[in-house]
């Protein structure tokens, strides 16, 4: 029987033993607190420990197939977010997508275009938001439009939700990869980044108060997709310094170079970046990131490999650390930033691969179809994105994970 395991240490630690929608894997983790009492609602006794859930409530839980994919397009103010929407919702394809838009103004009320593209035909409705702060803004609004839409206008093939130039996408793909898990029709697909050809560079290289992420350094750490768009505007050499800018901060992102956004729509849909069905791809890609680590504060990519197995309680404990503790220091004294992880690794006595994949502070386990080898190395594979990072330390906090 599916169900979820709650194991409530503490209200903000808490594991599902299965995913609602998917068997195959181990867990989705989380130390928020609001999250933690989203899914106290479909807990039965919050104080035992573990709590067995039945899900014969869900009404789709059999049905996979028509959990419709939710792809966030995120871009600094400008770079041409709209233009690739207004593209993609001209454009012909035999898919019915939504789009959603945020647009926020000044002002009390927050208003939100939201069109539905169906063969070439437009519908519009305007959905009123409640100003408040930002990021619950996003959030909790942008789910609840999701689900008026849905049941206005019935089912989409596909949504695509444009985030502000200032929204931090972490806190929104988090929000719909915690939704998924608690039996939404929704699920999240992949985060898609533009950034414009001619002031990519000004944004990216923008100096913060050392507290402050640069955002349009985030929004490059985060994507899965990242278009560089605009470049009628650019010499080469200028594109070739964006494109190893980009490189440098997010070594597993896949680049693509518009004019007016146009891109192929197969390049940026289904990009399944939160799931294992990408297993394979994804292995491939891991081997081919390798990006020079440095400890200042700019945002890169770093990764390492391990032999052998890891527990999954000493890897639970390993990622908390990171993602939630922030307790893990640098070589020169700075705590350690994880905006993005993925990895492929070896859970102990478990005959599958497992990817590992967080995002702001939620993290997931899940198992691929792929097993190990009988006779070949086990072998763990990781990617961090994020701020001072350095490699040595993190190599050598998962080895001595192992060994504990
Ligand atoms: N030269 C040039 N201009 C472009 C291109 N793509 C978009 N633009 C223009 O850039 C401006 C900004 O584009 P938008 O699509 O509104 O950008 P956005 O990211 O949605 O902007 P915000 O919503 O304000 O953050 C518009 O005037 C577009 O017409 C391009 O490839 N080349
Ligand atoms: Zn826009």
């Amino acid at each position: 029987m599916l169900g979820i395991v709650v194991n409530l240490k503490s209200i903000r630690k808490y594991q599902l033993k299965e995913k609602l929608h998917y068997p195959a894997c181990t867990g989705l983790f989380t130390r928020k607190r609001e999250e933690a009492c989203q899914l106290s609602a479909y807990m039965e006794d919050e104080e035992d420990c573990p709590v067995l859930v039945p899900i014969t409530d869900f009404a789709h839980a059999d049905e996979p197939d028509r959990k419709i994919p939710v792809t966030i397009i995120t871009g600094y103010l400008g770079a041409g977010k709209t233009t690739l929407l207004n593209y993609i919702l001209t454009e012909q394809h035999n898919k019915r997508i939504a789009v959603i838009i945020n647009e926020f103004g000044e002002g009390s009320a927050v208003e939100k275009s939201l069109a539905i593209s169906q063969a070439g035909e437009l519908y519009e409705e305007w959905l009123e938001l409640r100003n408040g702060c930002l990021c619950c803004s996003v959030k909790d609004n942008g789910l609840k439009a999701i689900e008026n839409l849905m049941q206005k206008k019935g089912k989409f093939d596909y949504i695509l939700l444009e985030t502000t130039g200032l929204a931090d996408p972490g806190a929104v793909a988090s929000m719909f990869w915690v939704d998924a898990e608690l039996g939404s029709d929704i699920y999240l697909d992949g985060i898609v980044s533009v950034v414009d050809a001619k002031y990519a560079l000004k944004h990216l290289q923008e100096e913060k108060p050392e507290s402050l992420i640069n955002e349009a350094a985030r929004q490059v750490a985060l994507a899965d997709v990242l278009i560089i768009n605009k470049t009628d505007l650019v010499a080469e050499e200028e594109l070739d310094a964006v494109r190893s800018t980009v490189s440098s901060i997010n070594g597993l992102v896949k680049i693509l170079e518009t004019q007016r956004a146009r891109v192929n729509l197969m390049d940026i849909l289904d990009l399944h970046a939160f799931d294992s069905l990408s297993g394979k791809g994804f292995q491939d890609k891991l081997v081919a990131s390798a990006v020079h680590p440095h400890l200042d504060k700019s945002i890169v990519t770093v990764t390492f490999e391990v032999l052998g197995s890891i527990t999954e309680e000493n890897l639970n404990l390993f990622v908390q650390n990171l993602l939630w503790e922030k307790n893990v220091i640098n070589r020169i004294g700075h705590p350690i930033e994880v905006i993005r992880l993925k990895g492929l690794v070896s859970i102990k006595d478990k005959p599958q691969q497992v990817i590992l994949q967080g995002v702001h502070e939620l993290y997931d386990l899940e198992e691929t179809q792929m097993t190990w080898q009988d006779n070949g190395d086990r072998i763990n594979r990781l990617v961090f994105i994020g701020r001072h990072l350095d490699k040595e330390t993190l190599k050598q906090l998962f080895v001595s994970a192992q060994n504990a």
